[in-house]
C-alpha cells in the first residue's frame, strides 16, 4: 500500500476506513504529491507578506504551472482530485486534512489542525471551513464502506467558542439514528476538553435514479 502523503509531514492512514481504496483505478500518488504541494502553497501564501517583486515572480511561476496543467482538463468521471483515498483529503485541496484515529462503522474520531489558509480573522478558523469539515466528516460516516450513497440534506453547525488555527483539535462524528433513508449524524470539534463547535446533519440515502 502506498504511504499517504501528509502535507504536514506526518504519516498516518486515513480515508482507507471508508473502504473506498478499492477504487484503485484513480489512485495516483504523483497527483497526490501535486495536491500536497498546492496545499503547501495555499498555506504559505495565506500567511506571507512578500515584497512586491517576489509576489510578481511567484504569480508568474504559478501561472506557468497552471498553463502546463490546463491541457489535461478532463470531465468529472475521469478526474483524480478528490479520489486519492490513500492520501490526505483525498487530493481535494479545499478540505482540511483529518487524521483518522478510530472508526468502527458508526463513529469516527480523528484530529485536524487548521492552518493559515483557514483563518477567518483574529486567530479564529473561518466558520465556513468548520462547516466544511463537518460536512465532509459526517458525510464520510454517512457514506461508510457498506452503506448506500447519501447526500447532505441539512447541516446545522453551532459555534460555541473561537476555534484556534495552528492547534491540533480533535474531531468526532457518530450516527445517532437511521430512519429509512434518513441518517442523522452528530459531530463535535474539540480543543482539549472543550467543545468549540458541534454539528447535526441529516443525510438522505439516494435512490437508484439519484446516483
Ligand atoms: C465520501 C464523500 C464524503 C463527502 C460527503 C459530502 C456530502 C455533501 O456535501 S453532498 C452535497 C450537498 N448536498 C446536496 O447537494 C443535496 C441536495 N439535495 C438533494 O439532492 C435532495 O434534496 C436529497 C437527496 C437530500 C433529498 O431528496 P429526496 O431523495 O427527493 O428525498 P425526499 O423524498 O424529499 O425526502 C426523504 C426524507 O428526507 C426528509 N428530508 C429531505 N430533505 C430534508 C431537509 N432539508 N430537512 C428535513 N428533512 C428532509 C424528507 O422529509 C423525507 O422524510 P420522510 O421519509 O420522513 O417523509
Amino acid at each position: 500500500m502506498t504511504a499517504p502523503l501528509d502535507p504536514r509531514g506526518g504519516g498516518v492512514d486515513l480515508n482507507i476506513w471508508l473502504g473506498r481504496d478499492a477504487e484503485t483505478d484513480h489512485d495516483d500518488p504523483a497527483f497526490a504529491r501535486l495536491a500536497g504541494a498546492l496545499v503547501r502553497v495555499q498555506e504559505v501564501v495565506s500567511g506571507a507578506r512578500p515584497p512586491p517583486g517576489l509576489s510578481t515572480e511567484a504569480a508568474t511561476t504559478l501561472g506557468r504551472v497552471a498553463d502546463q496543467l490546463e491541457p489535461y482538463d478532463v470531465d468529472e468521471a475521469a478526474q483524480v482530485a478528490g479520489r486519492q483515498f490513500r492520501h490526505f483529503s483525498r487530493g481535494q485541496t479545499l478540505l482540511p486534512a483529518v487524521a483518522v484515529d478510530t472508526y468502527d462503522g458508526q463513529r469516527v474520531d480523528g484530529r485536524v489542525t487548521f492552518g493559515r489558509f483557514y483563518l477567518g480573522s483574529n486567530g479564529a478558523v473561518h466558520g465556513g471551513a468548520i462547516s466544511l469539515l463537518f460536512d465532509d466528516l459526517l458525510g464520510q460516516v454517512a457514506n461508510g464502506p457498506d452503506a448506500p450513497r447519501a447526500r447532505t440534506a441539512y447541516l446545522h453547525v453551532n459555534f460555541h467558542r473561537i476555534t484556534p488555527i495552528g492547534v491540533e483539535l480533535s474531531c468526532h462524528a457518530g450516527i445517532r439514528t437511521v430512519e429509512g433513508r434518513k441518517v442523522h449524524i452528530d459531530g463535535e470539534l474539540c480543543h482539549g476538553e472543550e467543545v468549540v463547535a458541534s454539528a447535526e446533519g441529516l443525510f438522505v440515502r439516494l435512490e437508484a435514479h439519484q446516483l
